[in-house]
């Protein structure tokens, strides 16, 4: 993702790359160049102290590295709150999933989970992808459940009452698949179902170029948003 990003960036009439960041470089660099925002797709043993280190440095952030949680991004909130105390503002931008189609896939998801008894989802990627399940999963499902629990709705109806592991893991009561296939990129399907009826919906990601348009969106916005801001949704305007 880094090196697609870097050349999405450079082929970008608005934007000039003016630093490449790899493994052991130190972050200073970044700030030295003179970048306005930097981008972090690494991995998340390390993504949440690269973030910080350029909240000090006083550089926007656009993530896409997955593995933040409730309480990772806490401490980004309460960093964030100190910089702008001492009078620097800066954005940082986390999105589990910059492809266009994925973040309508979501919004639609969240927006139908109320209706449907029943919603499970399955990300489906390649083989090289060290976490499960996906970040776009752990997001979906967590709308899912948020957008039931409103609703009012209990658990899925299950009668499962042996071999739990083929189940899928639990992420907020819902059940999510993740398949590791050659071949594949990164998709997701979100089942719902009722008495008598089904919605599909699904989305595919063939080429790491389908999350550019995303991440340059990003860059652009997250100089005028101030704070941590969650989700490409929000910057489209489709909360
Ligand atoms: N939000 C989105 O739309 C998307 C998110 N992702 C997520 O982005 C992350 C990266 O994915 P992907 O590019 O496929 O993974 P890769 O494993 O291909 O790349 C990760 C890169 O990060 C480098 N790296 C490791 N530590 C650091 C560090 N401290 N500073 C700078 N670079 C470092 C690695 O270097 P080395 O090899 O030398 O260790 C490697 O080059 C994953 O979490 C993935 O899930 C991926 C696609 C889309
Ligand atoms: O590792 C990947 O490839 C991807 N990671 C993100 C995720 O975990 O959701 C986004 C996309 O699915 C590609």
């Amino acid at each position: 993702m880094g090196a697609t990003v870097c050349a999405a960036v450079e082929a970008a009439p608005d934007m000039e790359l003016v630093a490449r960041i790899d493994a052991g470089d130190d972050l200073a660099q970044v700030a030295a160049a003179g970048a306005q925002v930097a981008v972090d797709f690494t991995v998340p043993a390390v993504t949440e102290d690269n973030v910080h280190a350029l909240i000090d440095l006083g550089v926007h952030a656009v993530v896409g590295t997955t593995g933040w949680t409730d309480v990772s991004r806490g401490r980004l909130v309460a960093h964030l709150g100190r910089k702008a105390a001492e009078g620097t503002s800066v954005g940082v931008l986390i999105a589990p999933n910059f492809g266009l189609s994925a973040v309508l896939a979501m919004t639609f998801a969240a927006k139908a989970a109320r209706y449907f008894e029943s919603a499970e989802v399955i990300e489906l990627h390649h083989p090289n992808k060290v976490d499960a399940p996906s970040g776009t999963a752990t997001h979906t499902a967590g709308a899912i459940a948020k957008a039931r629990a409103e609703a009012g709705l209990g658990a899925s109806p299950d009668a499962t009452e042996s071999g739990w592991e083929a189940r899928g893991a639990d992420v907020d009561g819902v059940r999510v698949h993740a398949v590791r296939l050659r071949g594949l990129v990164a998709h997701e399907e979100i089942l719902f179902g009722n008495e008598g009826e089904q919605l599909v919906i699904r989305q595919d990601s063939f080429d790491r170029v389908s999350f550019m348009p995303g991440v340059l969106l990003g860059i652009r916005e997250v100089v005028s948003r101030p704070g941590l801001t969650v989700g490409l949704e929000n910057v489209m305007d489709l909360s």
